[in-house]
């Protein structure tokens, strides 16, 4: 039989999986959780050409696929962006992304990192 390698977590993504359940703890209605598909979101994937959600952003981790922090920001980002681009500034998603956005943002403001590191080493 094949000898499965056991995914050990690197600090790096130990921070990041603890990050991530808190930015999806911020999305209870799931709005942010899978990719958007052009059946929910019509014109969807000609409008956004990088798309971005939290279920990718977990494969990413597990795939140890982020080299540091910011890596992970800007996928973060880069998901409340496209929001924010799609959507009319008067529909619930764009009003969604923005508070996630400010949210996830504040998570990883140097000073709240520190108080992290006690918690995750
Ligand atoms: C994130 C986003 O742009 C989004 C999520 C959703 C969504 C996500 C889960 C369930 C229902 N809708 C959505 N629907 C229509 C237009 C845009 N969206």
């Amino acid at each position: 039989c094949v000898l499965r390698k056991i995914a050990e977590k690197t600090p790096l993504q130990r921070l990041l999986e603890h990050l991530l359940r808190s930015m999806e703890k911020r999305d209870p209605q799931q709005f942010f959780a899978w990719p958007v598909t052009d059946n929910i979101a019509p014109g969807y994937s000609q409008i956004i050409t990088n798309p971005m959600d939290f279920s990718t952003i977990k494969q990413k981790i597990d795939d140890n696929n982020y080299q540091n922090l910011n890596d992970f920001i800007d996928d973060f980002k880069l998901m409340c962006d496209n929001a924010t681009t799609y959507n009319h500034p008067d529909t619930i998603y764009f009003k969604a992304a923005k508070k996630l956005l400010h949210v996830g943002l504040k998570m990883v403001i140097p000073d709240k990192l520190k108080q992290l590191r006690s918690v995750l080493v």
